[in-house]
């Protein structure tokens, strides 16, 4: 690599904060109503995948009309919302806050690049949307992670280019997603989801920018 790096993306579900278990829990509970074979370890797959794609994983062969996903989204993501009412600046899992002011004390600019729909609203929680130079989320684009558009359209936003891009990410799909865009990626979690990351931290507060930045510059 010769690029300096320049900007980190991070991702929000996962690295920013842990709204893991409300997903999980919005699937299980529509899982329940609808008679679907769900658990925890199920949902351990969904991890970063969007909206549509984890209700099709969840559905695994049983087919049902364009109606019916549509109805089956709208109130998962009704069981979800709701979950995020009393979802304060407390909710930022630890060292993430502290990971995006390092950042930007070292004059990196910093972007979200989450493919939830619901970005926005999380951010707006935890009282972080100021923090960020520039949000990509779920409307964002059309593909979701593991294809590279949504760290590449960050990356346009920020103006900075994809090779001068650190990604952090918590999810399989989105360590693919940000090595396909060229970027840098840092894992963070256990070996077996994220081990393919240019770099790998257990947790947001063990990431160590001079290790990312010493690795990412020729
Ligand atoms: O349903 P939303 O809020 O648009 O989120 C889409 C996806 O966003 C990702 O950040 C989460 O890791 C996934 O679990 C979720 O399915
Ligand atoms: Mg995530």
């Amino acid at each position: 690599m010769s690029e300096p790096l320049r900007a980190v993306v991070f991702d929000l579900d996962g690295v920013i904060t842990d709204t893991a278990e409300q997903h999980y829990l919005g699937w299980q509970r529509l899982a329940d109503e609808e008679g679907l074979p769900f658990d925890r370890e199920a949902n351990e797959s969904l991890r970063g995948l969007s909206r549509r794609e984890s209700l099709l994983a969840l559905l695994g062969d049983r087919e049902v009309d364009e109606a019916t996903l549509e109805e089956w989204m709208t109130r998962k993501n009704d069981y979800y919302v709701a979950s995020l009412a009393d979802m304060s600046p407390a909710d930022a899992l630890p060292g993430a806050v502290e990971l995006v002011d390092d950042a930007k004390a070292r004059s990196l600019r910093v972007a979200i690049g989450s493919s939830s729909r619901n970005a926005r609203l999380v951010l707006d929680k935890l009282q972080l949307t100021e923090a960020f130079d520039a949000i990509a989320d779920g409307n964002s684009v059309e593909r979701a992670k593991p294809a590279p558009d949504l760290f590449l359209e960050a990356a346009r936003l920020l103006d900075v280019a994809p090779q001068a891009c650190v990604v952090v990410e918590d999810a399989t799909s989105g360590v693919d997603a940000a090595l396909a865009a060229g970027m840098v990626a840092v894992g963070v979690g256990p070996q077996d989801r994220v081990g393919h990351a240019t770099f790998r931290f257990d947790t947001p507060a063990d990431v160590d920018l001079d290790v990312v930045l010493a690795g990412g510059t020729a």
